[in-house]
């Protein structure tokens, strides 16, 4: 028989470590006390109750279901109030420009992204924009904004009409014998993985080619977010690691008993990979010359390739290293997918539940594309204003990312455009502390009767197509497209608008002409989340779905 023999602390090791833990629970109680006391201010704002001691209202906030939540919020209590997230500490949500301009453009360094956040791109795909501050940052934005110029936009728009229309025979054929209902949010999000794959690598999944398998590098790219989404709770810690060397990390993290976590290293691995061997292959062409892109994807004109050649010319304190320029490439696949494909969803529901404005668009684009001879251009496209008006109406309404969330750096005083009426009586101006989480509610800016008109809240693209109201401009909504905050504005603007814009047109350029979208028997509802997904109703699963009848038009 064998004997089982475990290794007892002594005494004294129980001891001192029951010590250090209790020295560092009070001093954790000390902060959080220091910090209640601090927040004093902001439990005056308007707000509604807390539900529950520990969560707070966080439950209600982040629930699948919670957009109605949000918009009764804004309706109740106005364009600031507070919020409370766990174990009392007060968040706060605003919707008023004044502040918004204060957040994202007067005081970015004060309102940063969350540490948290930051170290979860940076663990995951190393450093890169969604995982740098400060300096840093800016010497990236520097490097790549010019990336996104609408010359470049211009140069990829022939090979984003190629991948569109592979979606667009793929559905031809697939509706040959009449009208079927099809996923159209799994179609949409293999298009805008390709789309980025092509512009953004110069690499092909071949997400839209049937004869060919799914590729690895493709299949984890999508398992990226909901393997995240399981280490939620985790992730306040990471900032804790931060300073710990990677290989020690690593170790560390492969002897914890958390499997989704062994799961996200893998994913983080394979995409880390599949990158580099698509870098590697860039950079070779590069010193080949110019000649050595012909016949390959995306023929030297795709994001990364300008950017490998960008960072040629500039000097070196401008220069990226290859690892930060590695670090973007897996970063783009992941911040140019799901959004793409959430504001496309809508686009096609929307025009779905509104067949006068379906056909419209139809007769708009058909003789667009006959004036062009079937090879509409940038400029083309730029100028059609009801695919203009239908795009920018659906992103005013249903921004993919309904709220972004920021953290402060230090205490400050946030300025009102309109007053807050507090317990002390109405404020002109909150002041923050240190260490508060605040939350910039997208769609409640965009969607402000104040700013739009009584019917701001209701899908109209014909209000583009006059005057916007003078209250428009008046708002003065920092935000980079059309005094809309759903790329938001400042020096952590969405570096991919003009892109997602340009995906957005082709796509529907190639669709709509051939093809005619209503909806199912399926409900269609959409679920809250950093993105939000459509789902159809009762479903329990995460995987995004958006069953739509397909059919061609007949000439
Ligand atoms: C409809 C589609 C899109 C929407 C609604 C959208 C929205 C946003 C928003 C709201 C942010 C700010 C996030 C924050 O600071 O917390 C952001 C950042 C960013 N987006 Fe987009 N995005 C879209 C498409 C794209 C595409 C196609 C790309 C790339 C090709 C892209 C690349 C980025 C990057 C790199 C950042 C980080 C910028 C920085 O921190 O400096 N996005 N996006």
């Amino acid at each position: 028989m064998t004997s089982l023999r475990i290794a007892v602390p002594s005494s004294g090791v129980v001891v001192l470590c029951g010590e250090i833990l209790l020295a560092l629970l009070l001093v954790v109680v000390v902060f959080a006390f220091r910090h209640w006391v601090k927040q004093a201010s902001l439990r005056k704002l308007p707000g509604p109750p807390s539900r529950s001691i520990l969560t707070g209202n966080l439950r209600q906030m982040f629930d699948a279901g919670a957009m109605p939540f949000h918009v009764q919020l804004v309706n109740t209590y106005g364009n600031v109030m507070g919020l409370t997230g766990f174990l009392g500490d007060t968040r706060l949500v605003v919707s008023d420009p004044v502040a918004c301009t204060a957040i994202l453009l007067k005081q970015q360094d004060v309102f940063e992204v969350a540490p948290w956040s930051l170290e979860t791109f940076r663990q995951s795909f190393g450093t890169n924009l969604l995982a740098s501050t400060g300096a840093l940052h800016r010497k990236q934005r520097k490097l790549l904004n010019p990336v996104f110029s609408i010359k470049h936009m211009r140069e990829m728009t022939p090979m984003f009409q190629s991948v569109a229309s592979q979606l667009r025979d793929i559905l031809i054929s697939k509706t040959e014998t009449g009208a079927q209902e099809l996923d159209m949010s799994d179609w949409l999000s293999r298009l805008a993985l390709e789309l980025i794959a092509q512009g953004g690598l110069g690499h092909t999944f071949h997400s839209l080619n049937p004869h060919v398998e799914e590729s690895e590098f493709s299949r984890t790219i999508k398992e990226y977010m909901p393997s995240l989404a399981k280490l939620q709770v985790w992730t306040p810690l990471l900032p804790l690691v931060s300073r710990v060397p990677p290989r020690l990390l690593r170790l560390g993290v492969t002897c914890l008993p958390i499997p989704s976590l062994h799961n996200l290293i893998k994913i983080t691995d394979c995409i880390h990979e599949n990158a580099k061997a698509v870098f590697d292959l860039k950079k070779s062409l590069l010193e080949q010359g110019d000649e050595a892109f012909i016949g390959e994807v995306g023929e030297g004109k795709d994001i990364i390739t300008i950017l490998l050649r960008a960072n040629l010319d500039v000097t070196d304190e401008e220069r990226l290293p290859d690892d930060e320029i590695l670090a973007q490439m897996s970063m783009f696949l992941f911040a140019a997918t799901d959004t793409t494909t959430s504001g496309l969803s809508r686009i096609l529901l929307m025009l779905s539940e509104s067949q006068d404005v379906q056909e419209k668009l139809r007769q708009e684009l058909t003789a667009a594309q006959e004036r062009a001879d079937g090879k509409l251009g940038y400029d083309e496209l730029d100028q059609l204003p009801y695919l203009d008006a239908v795009c920018r109406e659906t992103l005013r309404v249903f921004p993919p990312g309904n709220f972004i969330q920021r953290f402060t750096r230090s205490d400050t005083l946030l300025p009102l455009g309109k007053p807050v009426l507090t317990k002390d009586g109405p404020l002109m101006s909150v002041y923050v502390p240190q260490y508060t989480a605040v939350h910039l509610d997208i769609r409640a800016v965009n969607c402000d009767p104040d700013i739009w008109g009584p019917d701001a809240a209701e899908w109209k693209p014909e209000r583009w197509l006059s005057p916007l109201p003078s209250s428009v401009a008046a708002a003065r909504v920092p935000g980079v497209y059309s005094n809309l905050l759903t790329f938001i504005g400042g020096g952590r603007s969405c570096i991919g608008f003009k892109f997602a814009q340009l995906e957005m047109k082709v796509a529907l350029s190639q669709l709509i002409p051939h093809l005619r979208f209503s909806l199912s028997k399926q409900e269609v509802v959409w679920r809250f989340g950093s993105i939000v997904t459509p789902t159809v109703k009762e479903s329990t699963s995460f995987k995004p779905q958006m069953p739509l009848l397909v059919e061609q038009i007949q000439v």
